[in-house]
């Protein structure tokens, strides 16, 4: 008796979304990205994104934070795995995204998508990739793609796609504040040059403080150490935050930041039942549409599962 050939079944990786601990931004480069030196931290909202054999290319999105997402040729988890399948021969699959991270928030949910997929596909199409190969087709697809496939705690520097270790200790506890609608990278970083226009800018380096921070694992340490060269322009388009801000702060956060390019506002806090406090507060305010509690550092995009067919 001959047995039907086994079709490889549906696979799911879950990525998590990120903070910038530090993003210090340096000069534009000729190639239009600025020179930076960040601190990623991957933080515990996630992306669960599943990629399954088809006859033809296709992305769907769910979730609550669906809305905004594109659902053709823009969507970054299937431009990844058209660049995933030209690099390794493969085969159409339809992606199916189920969104957890707030889109267009500065947490990165595109990138996590994408490095999602190449996680998924590497699994789905038995590729066997290595650290080095998957980060590397990560970085064509975004700046911070391949610090979602490292996830952890780790030093960006380039425009963001060189990755180096950073050793930190503990686990940090935060508030996420999510804005209504979203903000574009590209337009925050113009407002950030139009704000420092004729101001001489440095190239970018690590603050050795914010390192000896993160080796105590001291939420206090970490705290006055959050600094995002990108805020006052994120505040700028959206003077809102500022409020929201200064809120989080007098209701007990230890330290407060936009996140990478906003609007969503990431607020340090003591430890869990401190962050329900905060979250409550900040909720019973009405200055922010949303909140989220989450933990970091967590692990990077990883496969959760793959259905036997
Ligand atoms: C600001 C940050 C901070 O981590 O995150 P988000 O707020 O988007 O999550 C990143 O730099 C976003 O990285 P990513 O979203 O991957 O950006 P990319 O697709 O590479 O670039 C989109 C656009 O952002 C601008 N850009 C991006 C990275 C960089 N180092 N300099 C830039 O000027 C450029 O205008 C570029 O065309
Ligand atoms: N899979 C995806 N998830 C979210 N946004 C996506 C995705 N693919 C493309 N996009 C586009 O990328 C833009 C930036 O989204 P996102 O990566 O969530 O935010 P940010 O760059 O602020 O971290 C969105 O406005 C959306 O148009």
């Amino acid at each position: 008796m001959t047995s039907a050939p086994l079709v490889p079944g549906p696979v799911t990786a879950r990525v998590p979304a990120k903070v910038n601990l530090e993003l210090l931004v340096g000069p534009l480069r000729p190639d239009g990205y600025h020179a930076l030196s960040t601190v990623y931290q991957a933080v515990s909202l996630y992306d669960d994104v599943t990629v399954a054999e088809d006859e033809q290319w296709g992305v769907s999105v769910s979730g609550a934070l669906a809305g905004g997402v594109p659902t053709g040729e823009d969507n970054l988890a299937l431009r990844a795995a058209r660049l995933a399948a030209e690099r390794f021969d493969g085969t159409p699959v339809h992606v199916s995204i189920r969104k957890g991270i707030p889109v267009a928030g500065g947490m990165a949910g595109g990138s996590a998508d994408a490095a999602a997929t190449l996680v998924a596909l590497d699994q789905l199409w038995n590729l066997g990739l290595d650290r080095e190969e998957l980060e590397t087709a990560a970085a064509e697809l975004g700046s911070d793609v391949p610090f979602l496939v490292a996830g952890g705690t780790a030093m960006g520097s380039g425009r963001g796609e060189l990755l180096a270790p950073v050793l930190a200790r503990g686990t940090y506890h935060w508030v996420l504040a999510l804005a209504e609608g979203g903000l574009s990278t590209p337009a925050v970083y113009a407002e950030c040059d139009r704000l420092r226009h004729g101001v001489p800018v440095p190239e970018p380096v690590a603050t050795p403080a914010l390192m000896a921070a993160l080796r105590t694992g001291d939420p206090h340490e970490l705290a006055p150490q959050l600094v995002n060269d990108l805020q006052d322009a994120a505040v700028s388009l959206r003077p809102d935050l500022g409020d929201v801000l200064s809120s989080g702060m007098e209701y007990g956060a230890l330290g407060g930041v936009v996140s990478g390019s906003g609007p969503t506002v990431a607020f340090l806090v003591e430890n869990n039942e401190a962050g329900i406090d905060l979250a409550v507060a900040l909720t019973a305010s009405g200055v922010v549409r949303d909140v989220r509690r989450a933990s970091g550092p967590v692990h990077g995009a990883h496969v959760i599962h793959q259905r036997v067919d």
